[in-house]
């Protein structure tokens, strides 16, 4: 690569792969080998070579982009880390000198220390780390591929660590280090200072040349990291053996670790003079590290390659340790020092009791860690902490949701549980006795369907729920009283085993599910029918049998399911076999649940499709409650329930008008009425009001708003299709 290319590429925005070929022609420019050093980056520099091919526009645009302001963070840093690759590759293809090298480099950390150093967060490169973590995630799954063929064993078959034992060896002898000897790995790595293994970590002294850990080669010769692609790998092979001598590290070593963390004399990219001259741009000790290394190291070695188990390191992926060898850890957790440099940057701060620099995201992940740690670990968590997803609707347990495991609850203030085996470690825990109940279900399903014990959500009250007053008192005499009661509850007296809460849409049938969730006090499944019909397709009628075989042992327990029509819809020939075997097993499940006076397990449907409802799953339903458009009290009552809360100014008399005009409206409509006419005081501002006015300043919601809203709300549900529920009601359903 010629450095024209490379002074191109550093006009153009950063980051970006366009075929620098493809630039110069375009330009009309003449594709003449050997840049001007001096013009690199528009900085004057000591040497100044004969060509200069970098198009001035070029150059002129890139820096007003940079020094402007334009540019955001993460754009400079990749302008920076463009730049500083350039410079090797000039260097490396020997088109321009160390010295010419050095002053580039010296000079752009002159130049970009305002943003290396700054702390704010908005010019600053404080955020770049996140930007780098992405990055970094992104590529994991193909470095993770990578592996090394040195091994713990031939690693000191390496002419170069054999060299470096030696050079060790004879250091060693005269029995300390110079004093001004700079340790380049960390912890693990610096545990180096056994006989035999102790130079491999510790350079000559500064004027002599600075050591990559294991880069013994560069220690010899001179450090050329481009020449040397394979400098990586002897940074990783020189690990394993280094560790194992960890635990005798002198105090010496140990005192040493401590310049480790702090500089930037991992990435040795010139000749002794210039190392030591450049040291200014190694952005030492007191930089902000994480990113800085980071980006240094990312610019001058090929940080990523080094090992996969840096990143895992780096990330503390849940099953790392299932992974790694424990001997290679610490070792893993100190390179990531150097190459994932906010990892080591927190590594050292938490070794000093230090509390160090994290970025948001980097707390976000130690916080769930933390967090995690101190749940049992039921919910296989992903790698990166996300969490698996569960089927079907009650999704409110999330990802750290108290774990309820599938027995009976059997403390004295609980019913019902007293048969069932203590199962406290979860189903998928060998070392605990499963219930017998649960033997031949598959505890994958044992697994999902406690994922939809909904254990909580906003409360709702039997208040919130406006009109349907005989829906509500029969569903208190039939699930809420003989689960608190269940000793006067008994015979005849004995709830039924099915409910079908039916009728138009948006009165309220799922708001009574939840209702009944919070007010009965039972475990509480919910499962929307088309979550078993759909996404279980083949072990639907298997999930079936795992939802009522945990019930029964999470006794007194109801099992919501909504839309049940889609589950128990009338059998017919052309209908899917799978489909078919759910709704049988469903009908045998609610015969079994039916058949144990003892169990209290109560199936609470609904469905706006009451007619479609096979006619055998119908009968097991036994209450069968209709749950009518509001009336006008139940209008009202949602109405002034709604605007209590809101700034409002009806009177009484404009809430009769309102109940009035609202015949016909669905309780979903009724909300989404207020909804719309809350919205007339924010639409009578003016729009430029919006952005500086007050809360308080906002008039208040008025009859007129009610009026406008009229104009677009309109009752959801046709007199037509009432008169289809009217009539399925007067033939089945329960309601006087
Ligand atoms: N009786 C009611 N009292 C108060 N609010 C109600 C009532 N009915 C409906 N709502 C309002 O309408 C919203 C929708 O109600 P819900 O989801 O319970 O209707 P649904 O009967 O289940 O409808 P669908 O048959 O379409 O599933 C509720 O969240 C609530 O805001
Ligand atoms: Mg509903």
């Amino acid at each position: 690569m010629g450095v024209t290319a490379s002074v191109a590429d550093t006009a153009r925005p950063a980051g970006r792969n366009v075929p620098r070929r493809a630039l110069r022609p375009g330009r009309g420019r003449p594709a003449s080998r050997g840049a001007d050093p001096a013009s690199i980056g528009g900085l004057s520099v000591m040497e100044t070579p004969t060509h200069s091919t970098v198009h001035l526009s070029d150059w002129q645009k890139s820096y007003f982009a940079i020094t402007s302001g334009t540019c955001t963070p993460g754009q400079k840093a990749d302008e920076y880390r463009a730049k500083i690759l350039r410079i090797q590759y000039a260097w490396a293809n020997s088109e321009i000198s160390q010295v010419c090298a050095a002053n580039l480099f010296k000079k752009y950390a002159e130049k970009y220390s305002a943003i290396i150093d700054s702390d704010n967060i908005e010019t600053g490169l404080n955020n770049y780390a996140e930007n780098i973590l992405t990055l970094a995630k992104c590529q994991q799954n193909d470095s993770d591929k990578w592996q090394s063929a040195l091994t713990t064993d031939n690693v000191f078959e390496l002419k170069c660590v054999q060299e470096r034992m030696q050079a060790g060896k004879n250091v060693q002898s005269s029995q300390m280090a110079p004093a001004d000897a700079c340790v380049l790995a960390d912890k693990g790595v610096s545990a180096s200072a056994t006989p035999g293994l102790p130079k491999l970590s510790i350079c000559s002294s500064a004027g002599e040349t600075e050591l990559c850990v294991g880069s013994a080669k560069h220690a010899s010769r001179g450090p050329n990291l481009m020449e040397h692609p394979s400098s990586s790998k002897s940074l990783q092979c020189s690990v394993p053996p280094v560790t194992k001598t960890s635990d005798t590290l002198p105090a010496s070593s140990a005192s040493l670790n401590e310049q480790v963390h702090t500089g930037f004399q991992t990435t040795p990219l010139f000749g002794s003079k210039e190392a030591t001259s450049s040291s200014s741009l190694q952005m030492s000790s007191n930089c902000r590290d994480g990113q800085n290394l980071s980006l240094s190291n990312q610019s001058a070695i090929p940080a990523w390659s080094t090992s996969s188990g840096k990143r895992k390191a780096f990330y503390g992926l849940a099953d790392e340790g299932s992974t790694v060898i424990p001997s290679l850890a610490p070792c893993q957790a100190s390179i990531s020092t150097e190459t994932s440099s906010f990892s080591g940057n927190k590594n050292r701060n938490e070794e000093s009791g230090v509390p160090g620099f994290r970025t948001a995201k980097e707390q976000l992940w130690v916080d769930q860690q933390k967090k995690y740690q101190n749940l049992p670990q039921r919910t296989p968590v992903s790698s990166y902490g996300g969490v698996k997803k569960s089927l079907g609707a009650g999704r409110s347990r999330g990802p750290f949701g108290k774990f309820v495991p599938p027995v009976p609850k059997q403390d004295g203030n609980e019913n019902g549980g007293a048969q069932c085996k203590p199962h406290a470690g979860g189903p998928t825990d060998p070392l605990l006795p499963v219930d017998e109940r649960l033997k031949n279900i598959e505890p994958k399903m044992v697994e999902l369907i406690m994922h939809e014990i909904m254990d909580h959500g906003p409360p709702v009250n039997w208040d919130d729920i406006a009109g349907v007053e005989f829906a509500k008192a029969t569903i208190k005499e039939i699930v809420v009283w003989p689960m608190l009661r269940p000793d006067i509850f008994t015979g005849l007296r004995g709830p039924p085993k099915g409910i079908l809460l039916f009728g138009p849409p948006g009165t309220g049938k799922t708001l009574i599910g939840k209702c009944i969730a919070c007010q009965s006090g039972a475990t509480f499944f919910s499962i929307s029918a088309s979550s078993l019909t759909s996404k279980w397709v083949g072990e639907g009628e298997k999930m079936v049998r795992a939802l009522f075989a945990v019930a029964r042992c999470q006794q007194p327990a109801v099992i919501f399911i909504d839309e049940i029509d889609s589950l128990l819809s009338q059998r017919g020939d052309g209908e899917h076999e799978s489909s078919r075997r759910i709704k049988t097993e469903f009908l045998v499940q609610l015969d079994g649940a039916t058949t144990s006076s003892e169990d209290r397990i109560l199936v609470v449907g609904a469905t706006n499709r009451p007619q479609e409802i096979d006619e055998a799953a119908r009968r097991r339903l036994v209450k069968r409650l209709y749950i009518p458009l509001p009336e006008a009290s139940a209008r009202r009552q949602i109405v002034t329930r709604l605007m209590s809360k809101e700034h409002c100014s009806l009177n009484e008399e404009e809430i009769e008008l309102i109940v009035k005009k609202s015949n016909g409206f669905s309780g979903a409509d009724m909300t989404q009425l207020c909804r719309e006419a809350s919205l007339g005081p924010i639409r009578s501002l003016q729009s430029m009001d919006i952005a500086t006015i007050m809360p308080d300043q906002v008039r208040p919601i008025a009859f007129l708003d009610f009026e406008s809203a009229f104009r677009t709300v309109r009752p959801s549900v046709s007199s037509k299709d009432l008169e289809l529920y009217e009539t399925w009601n007067q033939t089945f359903g329960c309601g006087r």
